[in-house]
């Protein structure tokens, strides 16, 4: 496959910009405590966080995830070799991307965008109604895979076996990469079924040209996370599809592109539906609302396109200053003119 043979890189505001404390609801940037304190101790005695010590347990708190941060590409490697070692897949076979998974009406729309005659005028007749502006729903996979993904994600849970965290977002959920699904199943998910699609939809969010992805699951239930705040993903299309449990409320709702400010945004929600999917643009921000009962599980397939990202990161709005990673990192790539001497330019 393409994307093997390539390297990619995390820009290196990754490790400073977009830190979320989830006790104020606040993404944060951090270089040092004095530029720290200048920054933010004003925004936060609005929140309540008032004296020395409450200031200082933030500070604490940011500069453990800047480490985090900064270790992540050696711990997930770690992590992920002692997985490939260790840990026994309940459901060895599902670890392979195989047709049977899917949702035969998923198969047929991707059948038509494969066609050299498909339009996106043609596409959107084949879906149902958008839930939000160009949010599209589709069935994905069909119920017996999402029930066996899900007892193979509790299996592993159950596991002595190291785990990390999705994001700072999200406490809890599985990284998929480390779980070893990323070759066998979601590069071809991308490549040979998703691709096609997002070329139609969104074609100048680099739709056409897709070239890596994170995926992970997202876990919410009564006693952990309940919700997940107003946000955009690192990525320029994404795929949320809901694998279950019971679950009552936890609509996601959508704003607009993360350019627009909130106060001139309509929002609109949209309700989780088992087995189906959501496309979305990445950059059109979202969050989830609170669940009332059980557990929900979500599969989220944050998808990159390097040739878009390569100007611009989005999370930082500059060009990128790319950093070493292992697997896909964060999915930007070295050009000619960024690293003219790396042998795969
Ligand atoms: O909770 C969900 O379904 C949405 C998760 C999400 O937006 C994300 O992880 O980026
Ligand atoms: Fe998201």
């Amino acid at each position: 496959m393409e994307s093997e043979n390539r390297r990619f890189f995390y820009c290196s505001c990754f490790s400073s910009e977009n830190i979320f404390l989830s006790r104020y609801r606040l993404h944060v940037h951090f270089e040092s405590h004095q530029q720290f304190r200048r920054d933010y101790q004003e925004v936060l005695r609005r929140c309540d966080c008032v004296t020395d010590s409450q200031i200082e347990d933030v500070i604490k708190e940011v500069s453990q995830e800047v480490e985090r941060r900064q270790r992540l590409s050696v711990t997930s490697a770690e992590r992920a070799a002692v997985i490939r070692d260790m840990y026994r897949p309940l459901h060895p076979h599902i670890y392979h991307l195989k047709e049977s998974f899917l949702d035969p009406r998923f198969t047929q729309v991707v059948e038509y965008c494969r066609s050299s005659s498909a339009t996106e005028q043609g596409l959107s007749n084949l879906l149902e109604e958008q839930p939000a502006p160009r949010v599209f729903r589709l069935p994905v996979f069909n119920r017996s895979f999402c029930e066996q993904l899900l007892e193979e994600l509790e299996h592993f849970e159950m596991s002595a076996v190291p785990k990390g965290r999705p994001n700072t977002m999200n406490h809890h959920g599985v990284l998929l990469d480390e779980l070893g699904f990323d070759e066998g199943f979601f590069t071809p998910l991308r490549e040979q079924y998703l691709q096609p699609l997002t070329s139609l939809l969104y074609p100048e969010y680099g739709g056409g040209s897709l070239d890596s992805h994170k995926a992970f699951v997202v876990k919410y239930n009564m006693k952990e996370d309940l919700d997940l705040s107003y946000h955009y993903d690192n990525a320029e299309v994404t795929l949320n599809v809901s694998l279950g449990k019971d679950f009552k409320d936890g609509h996601l709702y959508f704003g607009d592109m993360r350019q627009v400010p909130l106060s001139d945004t309509e929002c609109y929600e949209v309700e989780h539906r088992v087995t189906e999917g959501l496309l979305h643009r990445a950059q059109h921000m979202h969050g989830a609302l609170p669940i009332s009962s059980g557990q929900r599980w979500n599969l989220i397939m944050w998808m990159r396109a390097s040739q878009e990202r390569n100007t611009l990161c989005p999370m930082c709005n500059r060009k990128p200053t790319l950093v070493e990673g292992h697997g896909f990192a964060d999915g930007f790539t070295a050009t000619p003119t960024l690293c003219p001497t790396l042998p795969v330019c």
